[in-house]
């Protein structure tokens, strides 16, 4: 719960204190695990290491048993967005929030411009953002091109802490860019060091088979499904890739939904291409067969882009997260009522796209991958946090527990078990896609910012206590580019000094 003020009703102990010790677990990172005790001091760890002793006053926490392990980190959310004639339902505060009960402690948000502006858009998500009760950071849409926006993306990286930029290849008519804005934007990311990021997915296709459906009589949200089906993610995921083999910039293609996709990016890897793939949490846990539900409300809220895909889909993207093709899980947190859902009931082109997931990525990658096998717990911080700390340039600042780092960390229970109910999440929607799922493991603690915000089942948030994080360029995915831009100035062999006999 969280008290009308937003102030939290928890003991002094916790609002007081600014020193936690967290005694005898497991702590995990990307790399090892050991069993340590992990000293926090004013938001940051100071000491990682077995039997740390502290003076009185200090608010001992025991995690005997436990994982303790970096908060994580969402890279791709949707907090007070406008699109589709409507706003999210989540905002800062709410989307937050929802994510500290879940175990998150800092997301990326996508700053639209307005009407193309970017320094009209970013000065809204400030606005918006002065409401945050957890650490977050900003990528930017590019939504039109011309020379202002190629200077605002210079000021957005230099000045505002901006390190990605995001090109929607679909949403035909609000969103969507052509392949030549992609080419610029990919120049131009690469000259400043930004990572590009698409939605891929062919919006000129998708318009096409949303008419189809339409002719066809088919209204409802199964038609959504239909209309953009797989292969058009698959072309628009191999088009950026190529476009961006083209240019030599690092890409990262969000929300991969489909074994279409995944399988490019998989190609590209093994060429060598710097491709990121992100999964997101519904693509790997659910299945289509919900957009066939005869309630429209039940069916609804499933509407995504790209769509949920057809059972196989999932387990292959599964399969990916294990092997390292896709590399890090995101959840297009993106939430919309049953009111708002209810625009399209006679046409399911007017649904507003998108599902939750802030609150419950922790616990489903923890149940669907590791409780099966697939990831081991230290694999497990690497997708929810550490991978996207390091891609976003700010690690091991988060992603990490070790001294020197954002005391962002959480106590997690192998052996409880999490429920998940619209009733008792802290989204402000009336649904949640994952209504009704149990499953083993459980955050019982959450830590940002070297404050409890979460414990015995209650939070203790203060809105405008979370901070704006500043992302630099020039991620890893740069290292070495400049020598590959040289191998290839030298495999054109041009010019090439021609002897013209009229001179
Ligand atoms: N994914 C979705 O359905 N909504 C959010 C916007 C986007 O990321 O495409
Ligand atoms: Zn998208």
């Amino acid at each position: 719960q969280i008290c009308e003020s937003g102030i939290g009703y928890c003991d002094s102990v916790n609002v007081i204190s600014s020193k936690i010790l967290i005694k005898g677990g497991t702590v995990v990172n990307a790399d090892r695990q050991e069993v340590a005790d992990v000293y926090v001091d004013d938001g940051v760890i100071v000491d990682v290491r077995p039997n740390i002793k502290v003076a009185d006053g200090v608010r001992v926490v025991d995690a005997t048993g436990k994982f303790v392990m970096p908060g994580g980190i969402d890279p791709h959310t949707h907090l007070a967005m406008e699109f589709m004639g409507t706003e999210t339902i989540d905002n800062f505060f709410s989307g937050q929030a929802a994510a500290l009960a879940g175990g998150t402690t800092m997301h990326i948000d996508f700053v639209i411009p307005v009407k193309g502006s970017l320094s009209k858009g970013y000065e809204a998500y400030v606005e918006k953002a002065k409401l945050s009760c957890m650490d977050y950071g900003f990528h930017m849409a590019i939504t039109k091109w011309d020379d202002t926006v190629a200077k605002e993306m210079e000021i957005m990286v230099k000045e505002k802490g901006i390190n990605s930029f995001k090109f929607f290849m679909a949403y035909k008519g609000s969103l969507m860019i052509s392949d030549e804005l992609l080419l610029e934007g990919l120049k131009k990311c690469k000259s400043l060091g930004a990572l590009a990021m698409v939605h891929a997915e062919n919006g000129d296709a998708v318009f096409e088979g949303q008419k189809r459906m339409i002719e066809l009589g088919i209204t409802g949200p199964e038609g959504h499904a239909l209309s953009r089906p797989p292969v058009l993610e698959g072309e628009a995921t191999a088009r950026a890739i190529r476009l961006a083999a083209f240019v030599n910039a690092p890409l990262y293609i969000v929300h991969v939904m489909s074994i279409d996709a995944m399988e490019e990016i998989a190609r590209a890897q093994k060429a060598g291409q710097n491709v990121i793939g992100e999964p997101v949490v519904s693509g790997l846990v659910l299945d289509d067969s919900v957009l066939w539900d005869p309630d429209f409300v039940t069916a609804a809220k499933f509407v995504m882009s790209p769509p949920i895909r057809a059972l196989g889909h999932g387990k292959a993207l599964q399969a990916a997260l294990s092997t390292g093709i896709l590399k890090l899980v995101g959840t297009d947190h993106c939430t919309f009522n049953s009111t708002q859902k209810s625009f399209g009931i006679d046409d399911f082109r007017k649904i507003p796209n998108g599902v939750n997931g802030l609150e419950e990525r922790m616990h489903l990658v923890w149940d669907t991958m590791v409780e099966s096998g697939q990831l081991s717990a230290t694999d497990f911080v690497r997708v929810t946090s550490t991978e996207c700390a390091k891609l976003f340039n700010i690690y091991p600042r988060k992603g990490a527990i070790r001294a020197g780092s954002d005391a962002d960390i959480i106590i997690f229970n192998p052996n409880s078990t999490f429920h998940i109910s619209a009733n008792s999440h802290h989204s402000k929607s009336d649904t949640n896609v994952y209504d009704g799922r149990s499953g083993k493991g459980k955050v019982e603690v959450t830590i940002a910012g070297g404050k409890i915000v979460w414990e015995n089942e209650e939070l203790n948030v203060v809105p405008g206590s979370g901070k704006y994080i500043s992302m630099p360029p020039f991620n890893y995915l740069y290292h070495g580019i400049d020598k590959a831009d040289e191998n290839y100035l030298t495999s054109l062999k041009a010019p090439v000094n021609r002897f013209n006999p009229s001179i």
